[in-house]
């Protein structure tokens, strides 16, 4: 029997506008096997990033059921949560830019603190990060020292040093010129088959979705189609 990392059923969540309610997910069922590579696409407001949002336990829809790593997402209390991210998830979000006074070692090993790793070893596990994304020698610079591709790159080896089931990623390659997304692409694809990290990526761009190996296609907070390709 497949490994199932996360199932959904009957997802709802729903925003107050003015005085409009907008259903940002209006029952969202989806199961996402452990080792997936899963690209979630569709237009602008269709419920993307919401979805991203409950899978990183950062945000409760409003009923339903979801678990990850075969545990009640929605039973966990906010400490309990945070505990849960710092051990199974890694995000590659705008909102979860890096530290700008730390620089690219201390930013990947700063989650590896968290975890209370001592600080050789999260230095060293930091540089073999930062070399596994192409970014040996650059070890010592802060943000505003590197391009925005760096930068995302330094997201990404933050995001897997901690060793995490799943990786959630928002539009990943939207600040990237075209040979740097393709490369951070190339980059997540490799990691996927060599360490069997899973993926789930909310994107419109179409060098994404053409690495997808599962193909989400979401409208009005549904989920429209699940393709296997
Ligand atoms: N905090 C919020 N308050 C009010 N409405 C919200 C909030 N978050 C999302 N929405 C609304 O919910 C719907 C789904 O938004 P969501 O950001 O999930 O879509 P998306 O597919 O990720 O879009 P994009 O591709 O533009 O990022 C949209 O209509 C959006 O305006």
């Amino acid at each position: 029997m497949a490994d199932i990392l996360i199932q959904a059923a009957a997802l709802h969540k729903s925003y107050a506008s003015g005085d409009a309610v907008v259903k940002a997910l209006d029952g969202v069922d989806l199961v996402v096997e452990r080792g997936a590579f899963v690209v979630l696409s569709g237009r602008s407001g269709s419920g993307k990033t919401t979805l991203l949002n409950m899978f990183g336990a950062l945000d409760r829809p409003d009923c339903g059921t979801l678990t990850l790593a075969g545990q009640d997402l929605l039973a966990m209390s906010a400490a309990e949560r945070a505990r849960f991210r710092l051990r199974h998830l890694g995000f590659v979000f705008q909102a979860y830019n890096l530290i700008r006074v730390l620089n690219a070692r201390e930013n990947v090993a700063y989650v590896l603190q968290l975890q209370g790793m001592d600080k050789k070893q999260r230095f060293a596990s930091a540089d073999r990060w930062l070399a596994a994304v192409g970014l040996a020698g650059f070890e010592q610079r802060r943000p505003d020292q590197m391009s925005g591709g760096q930068q995302q790159r330094v997201a990404v080896a933050r995001a897997l040093a901690a060793a995490p089931d799943l990786i959630l990623a928002d539009e990943p390659t939207a600040n990237l010129d075209s040979h740097n997304g393709e490369s951070l692409i190339a980059l997540m694809e490799r990691l996927n088959r060599e360490e069997g990290t899973t993926f789930v990526i909310a994107s419109h761009d179409p060098t994404v979705i053409a690495a997808a190996r599962t193909l989400v296609t979401m409208q009005d907070g549904r989920i429209e189609a699940v393709n296997h390709l």
